[in-house]
This record gives C-alpha cells, structure tokens and sequence, in this order.
C-alpha cells in the first residue's frame, strides 16, 4: 500500500519566532529577512507591534503594517500580525521616552507568551549600540550603562534578540533598496529635542569621519563594560552572602571591612534588589555617611527609606498604617492590644490580651523592633541556662528563614521576645500581672 503524503502541519503548532515591528526601516527589513530565512523551514513568524497612543500618526502606521504583512502572507502563509494598543501615560516625573519603552517591553512580552513566541527579534543595529554607549556617557553612568544592549538577554520566559547588533546602518539600507520594501517614516527621529536625535545627526557624523572606526570601537567598548559589569555583578553577590545580608538589612560592621570598592558596589547590589533605578546622589552619601553613623535615616524613594539601627541597614516602606519602625522607639507608652505592620520584616507584630505568658504593660511601654545583629542572650525558662540566641535557635529546630524575623526589645534594650521561640522568661508577667501576649506573624513575599 502507498505511504500517504504527510499531512502538513496546522500552523498553530508550528514553532513560532516574533519580530518586534515599528514600521520603520530596520524592523521592517528584519521582518523581510526572518520571513526569508524561515520560508519553508516550518517556522512561525509573528510580526508583534505596539501603538503608543502618542503620535497622531499611530493609527496610520498600524494600518500600514496590518496592511503589509496581509499583501506578504500571499508568499509567507506562516507569518501572523498582532499588535497592542497602549492606554496608559507617564506618572509624573517619568520620561515619556522611558514610559513608552517599559510599557512597549512589556506589552511585547505580552502578546509573545500569547500566541507561544519564546523569541523576540529586535532590530537594533551597530549605529543604535554606539548611540547607547555614548548616550550613557553623556550621563556619566557606570559599567552597567556602558554595557548598552546585549545581543541576546532571557527575561521572564522570554529570549530577547538583536541579531543585527553589528551591522552597518547601511548594510539596512541597503538591503531596503535591493528590495524595495515600504517603510514608515516617523518625522520625530529628526525632532533635535531628543538626546539621541541630536546624536544621530549631530555628533555621530563628525565621529565617524574623524574616526572611522568609531563604531566598532563603541561596540567594543559595550562589550567590555558588559564583561566588566557581570564580573562586578558576581563579587557583589559574593560579599553579600558572605557578610549574611538578606532583603531585610545589611550588617553593618562585616560591610565596613570590605575595601571602599566592594563597599560601594556591594551597597548597590543590595539597594538594586529593593529598587531598581537607585540615584547616584545616594549611594555616594550612603559611603560618606553610614561609616561614621550609629543610627541614621535616608530617603530611598516616594514611599520608603533607609534606616540604620543596631549595626543593621534597613529598607522600610512608610506608608502602611503603624509601620514598626526600627531607630526609635514604635510601641507608645501606653500599649493596647492590637497589630502592628512591619513591612520590612514582611509581618506583623500582634500583642494580644492574656492573663499568663505575656509581658508585663511596663516593660512593653515603648519597646521597639530590631533585626538580630548576632551575640543576643535568650531564656527559654525560668529556670533554664541563659544561652545564644543561636543556639537557642538551633535547640528549637526554628528553620533559617524564621530566624530573619525582628526581635522585641524593651525601651531598656532588655530582650522581650524572639519569633520562633516566644517570650525570654526574664520577660515573662507574673500570673495575673497586666499583660499582653506577643506573636510574630509571617506574611507571604511581594514578587519582586
Ligand atoms: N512601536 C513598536 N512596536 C514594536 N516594536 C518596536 C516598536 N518601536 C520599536 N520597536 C522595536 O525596537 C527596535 C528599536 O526601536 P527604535 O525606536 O530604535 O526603532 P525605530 O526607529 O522606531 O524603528 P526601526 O528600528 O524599525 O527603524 C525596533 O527596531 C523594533 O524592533
């Protein structure tokens, strides 16, 4: 009998690369090159745009690329469009240029993980990279800004490509000519009020002719911070493991023995994990300020701050009713039953009515919070040996996690109360005595 001729394969299941697509010449190129490549190769290719919902010209520049990709599915059955239309704007203070990236990113990655793209093509080329480096010059960034755009990235589930990261502009344009391809033109490229336009025509020129070689060196250079940036990145990491830092606080005294160096990319490390754009001015007071300060506070953005309290560097968010703070005394003088949240412990204090096992009203009269700095004393029971906290922590079985938790401490510095373990019998109320019982209650970490 004769083997049927395979069935060809729904297009829904074929694998599926996308193409990030403005319109303009390079992205159209590169659409026109991937279909290309991918003819009869099986692939699916996904042209994805975004309307920003700025530009008079938006809706245009749609049409033409539904427009577009329909005349050239009559010889690429496999490509598909899809676009996003974007509804936001920029809160204040925001960049309309860095807004519409975030949310182009975003809503890319979006649409990509819908129709099952793991890929995402990006058609930036080598005068964009050089663009980048220099622009991050101007600003006076580190390694991590000179190290531009990387040609390949993974983020959240998504491979982000730039497979033209090291061809001319005009090797595009070129390729536009040789095959006729119709491109937007946005008028705003040449709008001299944005840094990179005048860039681009201003300085870019004079460069290449005085040094022909400018952009290759640039590129050069990008991946030379990129390189120097992952190998900062890796120490830092390293020093803060090593010197036991978490989310919750850094400890100071193993921070000041690092070299000025490590210091300050280790604090940025750790300010990063927090806060993703962390200003310059901060850091560089953070270094002059933290080695002489025994206590202290700093702004870290709208809504949260730096404190230093017993040795520790912690972030607080301030907005939450009642926020626990850490450098002074949070409990008032007359203390009631109730809650307390202490966002940078992610919990919550709750003191409830008891008649034994509490604390005595007196001793809670202006307790405060405070991360374990190490070498604190506990007693399980009255009668029992006072030892480590550690060790108390170990005798318990309290798992590693439970023990980042904050202390208790009485407005006399005395120790009230470990989560995990309960109240330190020199705490403890007699029978009978006014009294509130402590509980520390663990919240579920934000994504971050
Ligand atoms: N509105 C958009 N929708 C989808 N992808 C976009 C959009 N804008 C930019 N991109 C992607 O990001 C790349 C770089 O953006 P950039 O703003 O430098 O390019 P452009 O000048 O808008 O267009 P092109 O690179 O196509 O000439 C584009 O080549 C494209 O891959």
């Amino acid at each position: 009998m004769a083997a049927r001729p395979p069935r060809p394969a729904s297009i829904s299941t074929l694998p599926v690369v996308a193409v990030a697509t403005s319109g303009g010449r390079d992205s159209t190129a590169l659409l026109h090159a991937t279909l290309r490549q991918a003819a009869g190769s099986g692939l699916q290719v996904l042209a994805l745009h975004v309307h920003h919902g700025l530009m008079p010209q938006a809706d245009a520049w749609l049409a033409h690329l539904a427009a577009q990709c329909q005349r050239w599915r009559s010889r690429h059955p496999h490509l598909r469009f899809d676009a996003a239309r974007l509804s936001g704007s920029p809160s204040p203070g925001q960049s309309i240029e860095a807004w519409a990236r975030r949310e182009r990113y975003e809503a890319l990655a979006r649409m990509a993980k819908a129709h099952g793209a793991g890929l995402v093509l990006l058609a930036h080329h080598r005068r964009d990279q050089a663009e980048t480096v220099l622009l991050q010059a101007m600003r006076g960034t580190g390694p991590a800004g000179l190290s531009a755009m990387p040609d390949l990235i993974e983020r959240e589930g998504i491979v982000w490509a730039r497979p033209w990261l090291q061809q001319p502009a005009q090797a595009i344009e070129d390729y536009v000519r040789r095959h006729r391809l119709r491109h937007i033109e946005d008028s705003s490229n040449h709008d001299t009020r944005f840094d990179r336009n005048r860039l681009r025509h201003q300085v870019l020129p004079a460069l290449n002719q005085a040094f022909p070689q400018a952009e290759q060196q640039l590129q050069r250079l990008a991946e030379q911070a990129q390189a120097a940036a992952a190998l900062i990145h890796e120490v830092a990491a390293q020093d803060l493991a090593a010197m036991g830092a978490s989310q919750a606080g850094m400890p100071m005294q193993a921070w000041l023995c690092l070299s000025p160096v490590r210091r300050r990319f280790s604090l940025q490390a750790w300010l990063q994990h927090r806060q993703a754009d962390v200003p310059d001015s901060l850091v560089a007071r953070l270094l002059a300020e933290l080695p002489r300060a025994r206590q202290g506070r700093w702004p870290l953005g709208p809504d949260s701050e730096l404190r230093l309290y017993r040795g520790v560097l912690q972030p607080l968010s301030l907005p939450l009713n009642r926020v626990v703070e850490a450098a002074s005394l949070q409990l008032p003088q007359v203390v009631e039953p109730g809650e307390w949240h202490a966002p940078a412990w992610q919990g919550r204090l709750r003191l409830s009515a008891a008649s034994e096992g509490g604390v005595p009203l007196a001793l809670l009269a202006g307790a405060c919070l405070a991360a374990r700095t190490g070498g604190e004393q506990f007693q399980r029971a009255p009668r029992s040996t006072l030892r480590s906290l550690k060790k108390q922590f170990q005798a318990a079985a309290v798992p590693a996690w439970a023990r980042q938790a904050p202390l208790l401490y009485g407005a006399g510095g005395q120790l009230l109360f470990v989560p995990g373990l309960g109240v330190d019998a020199r705490a403890l109320a007699a029978p009978g005595e006014p009294q509130l019982r402590p509980e520390w209650l663990a919240e579920p970490a934000e994504p971050t």
